[in-house]
């Protein structure tokens, strides 16, 4: 006890020093910023409309300056209230002694010993703390490898600055800090996890940052979490070589861009870019027309079943056969690029047609078309201006030797003049013809090149005499594909599936511009892109650095998705780590039995979730009826008990809109569409609930229901791992969700449990 409480006041030192240190730095930050703000202020002051850039450029970099400081201040002020989570004691084998390490969001150092006061969570000592246990541990840092021991390893709990309580951990103790975050109630927003980081999560941040990294995780195993944290360790490890801004991250919708913000900041990674696949597509290639998305695709599936051939085209669009005649396209493209005659100037020679195509076939092969055009165009003025002035000078020299001879050889003087007078006359003449076709000479030898128009050569793909060349075998489908296409070509508008291939040909083609280069992506829900999105992708931003989460079991755009991950880890990606997170935290032990259980429905055998031990009420089935009876106490009980986060999900758009409408508006219920900001009361169609948690989810199937289907199957799987507390089922019949196919005993049916919420 007196050791105890010994313990607790030697850490509530540490915390107040560090505190302390902490609030002479904010001072000093504070006092910078007066200062840099009146700098600022001065430089406006003498700033008038003849000044020049210059001065505009130091008010840029004061402002810069000021952003900087301002985010520091900003970061360590958010610091303060939490300064560290953990603490190792570390004995490393070449030191004398032990050392005591704080572990943080973000390192602190003493500015006078140098010694950290408090270390970074994404530093290369603290990975001890994450990976191994008690004991002998080693740990890797600027490619030297350290040994030593860890003696103790304890966890804080400190909130607004305060000492709450700490822990020791050891082997045997299970982690009760992931415990008690685990049954802490659903923000809005996702959160980040610093302090409670597992080991297969963390071999998931830091593995191999040059590699890319294709992660396969259960529903609710921190795959959206883990690849954020991924990017967070990547900028702190390569912080001299990338910048935030050089960071992107793909993201099913824009709402899940909204679900992720807040977390962002806190990894200080606020400045990547995040975007969805169709957004980050249609800018780069300045797309004008609308696109019809592959949500509403799936909508008409679930709804009508997929009409027509949308499907069957989206599936095709996105596959490999697709690549290929792409690539057979690009192959007839690249051939109208071959110039036939050589550049000349007078009749001189200045570079053969066979030097300038090697130059585009051979040694450019590496850049798009347009680049090749460009450096060629380069490479021909260049040596049209070296070779000009020996031109002119090899025809002035012939002039002058005509008019030697002339002048020396001609004996009639009346002949010899006019001989003489022509010869000046002409030589003046081409000379001047040889500057004013030199003016021009490469520009019109260019004009030659083909000027291709993406959305034009991309379109005329599809017409029937030229599809036809490109493939063995034309077939029925292919032709009504093509049909379909050029229908929706001739309203001006493209299907989402035209978004890869457009982006693959363009990246042949003109290629991206330098502000569009992404140098590390992260692809979030990766299980529903298809094969030429992601192909494309690497294609057009040419870097490896990838890191890409999803779950084949949650593939709800299984048309279209990718079915395994091989396909990406031998063709895509090929010196690529694959690595799997079968635990899941999200949700109890017992809404996760059930979920699993559905997975046996599927025809291919599924990568199930593993819950980490926290228990729960067991799912619910509830008639519509009784629920509408029971609704406004179900909500106000929730409410008492800190369920926050309520979710009403449902199979369809149209199921969604029609429970919307009938809602009591004082019950808060939002209907959520993807332009929308996340709240607390949502009704939210499946496909827009993926990736997204909350306390209670409520499935609700009034007009719909499931169906034995792979789709229908994994919509409801979806569905069913997004609670953190809660889950219940919304039907006419237990069918509706296909609880009759599921093992006895997982569910509670009304009957049995009582239907009044109290009674749960
Ligand atoms: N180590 C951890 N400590 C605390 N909470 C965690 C941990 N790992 C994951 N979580 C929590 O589990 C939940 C699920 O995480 P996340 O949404 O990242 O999972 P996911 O694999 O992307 O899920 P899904 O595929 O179902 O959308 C989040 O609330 C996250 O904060």
């Amino acid at each position: 006890m007196t050791e105890n409480h010994n313990e607790f006041s030697q850490e509530l030192e540490r915390l107040t020093f560090t505190k302390a240190y902490m609030d002479q730095l904010i001072a000093a930050q504070q006092s910078g910023q007066e200062e840099l703000k009146k700098r600022q202020e001065d430089t406006l002051a003498r700033l008038d409309f003849k000044d020049s850039s210059l001065r505009y450029q130091e008010m840029l970099s004061h402002a810069n300056f000021m952003k900087m400081s301002k985010e520091q201040l900003e970061s360590l002020i958010h610091l303060r209230k939490k300064p560290y989570f953990a603490r190792i004691d570390f004995h490393r084998k070449e030191k004398p002694e032990q050392e005591i390490f704080y572990i943080g969001k973000m390192s602190l150092f003493d500015r006078e010993t140098q010694m950290p006061i408090i270390l970074d969570w994404r530093s290369p000592l603290a990975n001890v703390y994450y990976e191994g246990r008690l004991g002998e541990v080693s740990y890797e840092a600027h490619g030297d490898l350290y040994e030593g021991n860890v003696s103790l390893k304890r966890q804080y709990q400190i909130e607004e600055g305060e000492l709450l309580d700490f822990r020791d951990i050891d082997m045997t103790t299970k982690d009760d800090l992931l415990q008690d975050s685990l049954a802490q109630n659903s923000d809005t927003r996702l959160t980040e996890i610093v302090a409670t980081i597992q080991e297969e999560q963390n071999k998931v941040i830091r593995a191999d940052l040059r590699k890319p990294i294709i992660v396969q995780g259960a529903a609710g195993s921190g795959k959206t979490t883990i690849a954020l944290h991924r990017i967070s360790y990547f900028l702190y490890t390569m912080r001299d070589i990338f910048k935030p801004e050089e960071m992107l991250i793909l993201a099913p919708n824009r709402l899940f861009i909204n679900y992720i913000a807040e977390v962002l900041p806190e990894l200080g990674v606020q400045r990547s870019r995040q975007s969805t696949y169709q957004d980050f597509v249609k800018q780069v290639l300045g797309l004008k027309w609308s696109v019809i998305s592959k949500h509403s695709m799936l909508m008409d599936a679930v709804e009508n079943g997929g009409r027509g051939d949308s499907l069957w085209t989206a599936e095709y669009k996105g596959s490999k056969a697709f690549k290929a005649v792409l690539n057979a396209y690009l192959q007839q493209i690249k051939k109208e690029y071959k110039v036939e005659g050589d550049f000349t100037l007078s009749g001189f020679r200045i570079k053969s047609a066979k030097a300038i195509n090697q130059l585009f076939f051979d040694k450019y092969n590496y850049f798009p078309y347009k680049t090749r055009v460009n450096k060629i165009k380069a490479v021909l003025q260049s040596e049209l201006k070296r070779k000009k002035k020996q031109i002119l000078t090899k025809m002035a020299q012939k002039y002058d030797e005509e008019l030697d001879k002339a002048l020396y050889g001609m004996k009639n003087p009346d002949k010899r003049k006019t001989r003489v007078s022509y010869l000046i006359t002409r030589k003046e003449e081409r000379l001047k013809e040889v500057e004013t076709e030199a003016r021009y000479a490469v520009q019109r030898f260019m004009k030659q090149y083909p000027k291709h128009k993406l959305t034009d050569l991309y379109p005329s793909l599809f017409k029937d005499e030229v599809y036809t060349t490109l493939v063995d075998e034309d077939s029925d489908s292919l032709k009504r594909m093509r049909r379909h296409s050029r229908l929706l070509f001739k309203q001006k508008k493209w299907s989402e599936e035209d978004l890869a291939p457009l982006l693959y040909l363009h990246s042949f083609i003109t290629g991206l511009d330098r502000d569009d280069q992404a140098k590390k992506v992260v692809i979030d829900e990766a299980q529903d892109y298809s094969f030429m999105e992601i192909y494309s992708l690497r294609r057009a931003l040419r870097t490896d650095l990838f890191t890409i989460v999803g779950d084949l079991a949650q593939g709800i755009y299984h048309y279209r998705g990718l079915k395994n991950w091989e396909v990406l880890t031998e063709e895509v990606f090929t010196t690529s780590n694959y690595l799997t997170l079968q635990k899941t935290y999200r949700t109890t032990i017992e809404i996760m039995d059930l979920a699993n259980d559905l997975l046996r429905l599927m025809p291919d055998e599924l990568p199930g979730a593993e819950p980490v031990v926290r228990h729960g009420k067991k799912p619910q089935f509830l008639t519509v009826a009784e629920w509408e009876g029971l609704f406004e106490s179900l909500i106000a009980d929730f409410n008492s008990q800190g369920l926050k986060t309520i979710a009403i999900v449902t199979k369809t758009q149209e199921e969604a809109e029609r429970l919307h409408e009938r809602m009591p508006a004082e019950m808060n219920f939002v209907k959520m569409d993807e332009e929308q900001q996340m709240g607390e009361r949502m009704i939210v169609p499946a496909y827009l609930a993926k990736g997204l948690e909350f306390d209670v989810v409520c499935l609700y199937a009034n007009h719909t229901s499931y169906h034995l289907n792979e789709l229908d199957v994994k919509l409801l799987y979806v569905a069913m791992t997004r609670p953190l507390h809660r889950l219940y089922l919304i039907g006419h019949s237990e069918n509706d969700f296909l609880l009759h196919h599921v093992s006895e005993g997982l569910f509670e049916d009304h009957a049995e449990a009582g239907i009044h919420p109290k009674s749960e």
